[in-house]
């Protein structure tokens, strides 16, 4: 390379709101590609409020792949973040910038190295699903960066590989993860149910009760449950499939009272499991047990239930 065309840099940006489960996922049957025990369904934010933005930049004068996350530097060791890297560089496509001159064929993409720098507006590791939104973001930027043409279903698997809940922050609005049947992976990915115009007048409200990281990360607390709780197979193989279905449905309907319903009893099954784990684990506080019980007087003395609680 010449020594201007050595000077180029090539960058892209993007950003991706985190997502709420409200039929959660819990339990890999396969760990390396993040494939789950059951079928989960999410609510899609306004990126406004809780989101991750992403700048990733490629240059000839890049030595290696490196990664800063809120200002700090990160090892890109992780299993998690070489497989999104990699797929989506087996992906990329030629890209040309007339104007700068540059000119990059898709066989310079695997030697082209990245640097990636990611904000999240909201507390990271602390049950907000930074993962989610982060991982999202990175593989739709990187995918921008490289000219990628794969659909969102596509998309959203590769995310999937970076952490589960990911693959759903790709879509907007009602999403459901299909956890697919294949050993490959290749039919675990996220779908819409319903755009985000679906039910517009749904109010979520975010009570952080505490922006600490949490004690147990949710990859090792749920390797932990499907070693040792009896009541995660139950829960995957019996309860959840039906639940998936009137979930759909209650979507669809805009049903508020089955919906809240459904996503209480699933929340609260979800932090049973967790309790069922050897060692138990607790994810919430006594400011959030608090919230639970205040939110449950008031539905039972106002006559129709106008609002719910979805500890995540
Ligand atoms: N913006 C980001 N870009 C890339 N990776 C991120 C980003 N934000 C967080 N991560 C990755 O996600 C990890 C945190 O995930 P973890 O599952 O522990 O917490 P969480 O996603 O906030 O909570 P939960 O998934 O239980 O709701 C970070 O250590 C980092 O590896
Ligand atoms: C409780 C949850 O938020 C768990 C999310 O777990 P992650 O997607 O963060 O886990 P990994 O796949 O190991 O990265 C439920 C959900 O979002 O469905």
């Amino acid at each position: 390379a010449t020594e201007a065309q050595a000077q180029w840099v090539l960058t892209a940006t993007g950003r991706s709101p985190t997502n709420i489960a409200v039929i959660k996922y819990w339990g890999k049957r396969d760990e390396a590609l993040i494939l789950p025990v059951n079928d989960s369904i999410s609510v899609t934010l306004d990126p406004d409020h809780l989101s991750a933005t992403t700048t990733v930049a490629a240059s000839p004068a890049f030595p290696s792949d490196r990664m800063w996350l809120n200002g700090k530097e990160i090892a890109l060791s992780g299993g998690r973040f070489q497989s999104c890297l990699r797929e989506i560089r087996k992906r990329a496509r030629d890209v040309e910038d007339e104007k700068r001159g540059i000119k990059i064929k898709k066989e310079d993409w695997e030697k082209l190295h990245v640097h990636i720098a990611s904000y999240n507006n909201f507390p990271t590791a602390a049950g907000l699903a930074s993962s989610a939104a982060g991982f999202a973001c990175l593989v739709f930027t990187l995918g921008k960066l490289m000219n990628v043409n794969e659909d969102y279903g596509e998309l959203s698997s590769i995310a999937r590989q970076g952490s589960g809940s990911a693959c759903r922050s790709i879509y907007g609005g009602f999403v459901k993860w299909c956890m697919g049947k294949s050993d490959d992976g290749s039919d675990s990915m996220a779908v819409q149910l319903v755009d985000e115009s679906h039910w517009d007048d749904l109010v979520i409200i975010i009570a952080v009760v505490s922006s600490k990281q949490k004690e147990t990360s949710s990859t090792s607390g749920m390797r932990d449950t499907v070693e040792t709780s009896p009541l995660l197979q139950y829960r995957a193989q019996t309860v959840v499939p039906g639940r998936i279905l009137k979930m759909e449905e209650a979507i669809k309907n805009r049903d508020f009272e089955s919906f809240a319903r459904l996503t209480c009893a699933d929340s609260n099954q979800f932090h049973a499991v967790c309790l069922d784990t050897s060692p138990p684990i607790f994810y919430m506080n006594d400011t959030s047990h608090r919230i639970i019980s205040l939110v449950e007087k008031w539905n039972h003395s106002e006559g129709t239930p106008q609002v719910y609680f979805v500890p995540v």
